[in-house]
């Protein structure tokens, strides 16, 4: 574990999820885009760790990633992560400093609910004993109801992370702001059984500033919009540079 892990500077902290880099590189098979770099300057730009989910499919980050990011991150790893036999000796490998225990079908497109912890809490205190004896902090994904956070305390994690997916793909404004409260309530509540509540899933740039203004939130996990983003910000430089390129090749 590097000596950043248990250090929280600001407000609320940024973890970068950069699956999404590596989902534009397992399109093409390509070397490229690196979701190493990625994180690499996601670091630089502030970011106070890096999450990634290897999926049992493999659908975008593959176990070099993982590997390499072991190897070269300066802040800290949120291997996200079914409760599998397979992916709990994979993290036992890797020895990150956080894991954050997701539900996971293969063809959902993208993580569509919380963890039933409640539905398995012998299976998962199980996993969050074998992931705090290599000394990594355990947060488990669920959603924003009283139930599972009972659960969760029960089973010894220390911290969860609020699905944040129902509030960000709520159809109007009345069930947002119904989705903020239930978030922010179940934050309160949580906090006060003492577990570290972080937030995650379909944030964005328009939908972020409440949650993370939400009274006891430590973490926000963001991936999807911050990588769709970079591709807007970055065209233009991108495009001018292929368009040098030719310009000097071709000149005469
Ligand atoms: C658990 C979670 O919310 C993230 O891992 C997110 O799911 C990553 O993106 P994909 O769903 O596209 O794998
Ligand atoms: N755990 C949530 C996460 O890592 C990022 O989710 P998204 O921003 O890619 O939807």
């Amino acid at each position: 574990m590097t000596e950043t892990t248990q250090f929280r500077p600001r407000g609320v902290l940024l973890g970068v999820n950069i699956d999404h880099v590596a989902t534009l590189r397992q399109a093409r098979g390509t070397r490229y885009p690196d979701p190493v770099q990625a994180a690499l300057l996601a670091e630089e730009a502030g970011a106070d760790g890096i999450t990634v989910h290897p999926r049992e499919d493999r659908r975008h980050i593959q176990d070099r990633d993982v590997h390499l990011l072991r190897e070269t991150l300066l802040t800290r790893m949120n291997l996200e992560m079914a409760v599998t036999d397979r992916m709990l000796a994979f993290a036992e490998q890797v020895r990150p400093e956080h894991c954050c225990f997701v539900p996971e079908k293969r063809e959902e497109l993208t993580t569509e609910g919380g963890l039933d912890v409640a539905g398995q809490r012998e299976r998962v205190a199980d996993a969050c004993r074998r992931m705090a004896e290599l000394g990594s902090e355990v947060s488990l994904f669920i959603d924003p109801e009283p139930e599972q956070i009972d659960a969760a305390a029960a089973c010894g994690a220390p911290a969860i992370e609020l699905h944040t997916g129902e509030y960000a793909l709520a159809a109007n404004e009345q069930s947002r702001k119904r989705e903020l409260v239930r978030l922010s309530d179940c934050t309160a509540y949580a906090t006060s059984l003492g577990l570290v509540v972080n937030g995650g899933h379909g944030l964005h740039y328009h939908n972020t500033a409440e949650v993370a203004a939400i009274p006891g939130m430590n973490e926000l996990n963001i991936g999807h919009a911050i990588i769709a983003r970079a591709l807007m910000t970055g065209l233009k430089e991108s495009v001018g540079e292929m368009r040098n390129l030719i310009d000097r090749a071709t000149r005469r």
